[in-house]
């Protein structure tokens, strides 16, 4: 039988404050279920059908958008603004970040999460962000369940913050944080594009080079009973875009057509989606898709998701060239996607979407 739920909570300074990390739940003999505070309930109706080559996300052919021949590159540009109006998500392949670079990395990172928790405990801070920051669950503080998941997240731009421990993580969170900026940058130019815009039309309205980025690691531990828990529930990711890696166990799921569609990524591809600020840029016509990740019981998951966004004293707008020639209103009035982030991160978000916080 399952401890009573106070078993997870510690008492300091009288306070019920602390979580156990998930890492320690589901290392925990005494759990053979998912303790009450973790259950969640998905719906099976939505549950898409894996086989159905209709759910497979787009490719993207990176070689060809960065160094094919102008044909090629207006084809893979049209491709890219179809993934991004009907999917918002979309895989990205032949990127030339090394798969033994993105290997590095979340290799890095499930030695963070295996440090002794007394070690962690440094890196446990509040604040939203602060530039290292670790912990479980999203917010214990507010949320109605806890989550399958231990988290660490690292700003790496636009100043490049790292840790200590463990030994290699700097140097390799630094290259990959590079790398993968890169290909978002190209990314962002081929989005702006295909919206028939300058190339460094976004980057320039957003302040691209003083944009944020964060490295965003979730370890996700086998779950004893995976239909009764979730590792990440159904969320949009706040920025412009998301590149996303996982080590070989999948379970990034994102709704398409009303239905949860597993996303089964070339290994070495990175997983690409759209964000809020994306979307309200566009006034709509790229959505920021809802995802989530849900957990297994066979071995550890790890994901390491990089959200990139404007500087966070920039508020997106709909752009206006794109509102004259569509003959739209804007949809959104703005806000600094640093009080967006807030807004995302508080209580406000459960009781709805973000952006429609920001709707007209
Ligand atoms: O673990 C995953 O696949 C999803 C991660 C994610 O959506 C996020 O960190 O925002
Ligand atoms: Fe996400």
């Amino acid at each position: 039988m399952a401890p009573a739920v106070t078993s997870l909570t510690e008492a300091s300074n009288g306070h019920e404050t602390e979580v156990a990390s998930i890492k320690r739940v589901a290392g925990s003999a005494a759990f053979s279920s998912v303790p009450s505070e973790y259950t969640y309930t998905k719906n099976p109706n939505e549950q898409g059908d894996a086989n159905d080559p209709e759910h497979s996300i787009p490719t993207i052919d990176f070689a060809l958008l960065t160094s094919g021949s102008p044909d090629q590159r207006v084809k893979v540009i049209e491709e890219l603004g179809r993934a991004c109006e009907e999917w918002g998500f979309f895989q990205v392949t032949n990127h030339g970040v090394p798969e033994s670079l993105m290997k590095s990395m979340i290799d890095a990172c499930h030695r963070f999460f295996d440090l002794p928790e007394e070690e962690k405990k440094e890196f446990q801070t509040k604040k939203l962000l602060d530039p290292i920051r670790c912990g479980t669950s999203a917010n214990v503080a507010i949320e109605k369940f806890r989550l399958w998941r231990d988290f660490l997240k690292v700003i790496a731009h636009p100043e490049f913050n790292s840790l200590y421990k463990p030994a290699g993580y700097s140097e390799v969170s630094l290259e990959f944080s590079k790398k993968t900026r890169e290909v978002a940058t190209e990314i962002l130019k081929g989005i702006s594009e295909s919206l028939g815009l300058e190339a460094d039309y976004i980057a320039k309205a957003m302040n691209w080079d003083r944009g944020l980025q964060i490295l965003a690691a979730n370890y996700y531990p086998a779950c004893p009973q995976p239909d009764k828990a979730i590792g990440l529930p159904p969320h949009t990711d706040h920025g412009l875009v998301t590149l996303l890696i996982q080590n070989e166990m999948g379970g990034l799921e994102v709704k398409h057509k009303d239905q949860w569609v597993l996303v089964n990524a070339a290994p070495g591809a990175f997983i690409v989606n759209i964000g809020d600020q994306m979307q309200i840029l566009t006034n709509d016509k790229y959505k920021s898709i809802w995802h989530r990740a849900v957990v297994n019981n066979k071995a550890t998951r790890i994901s390491i998701a990089v959200p990139h966004g404007p500087s966070l004293d920039t508020p997106a707008l709909p752009i206006p060239e794109l509102l004259k020639r569509e003959g739209q209103a804007p949809k959104y009035v703005g806000m600094t996607y640093e009080k967006f982030m807030e807004l995302q991160a508080g209580p406000a978000a459960y009781v709805k979407p973000c952006l429609d916080y920001l709707r007209i």
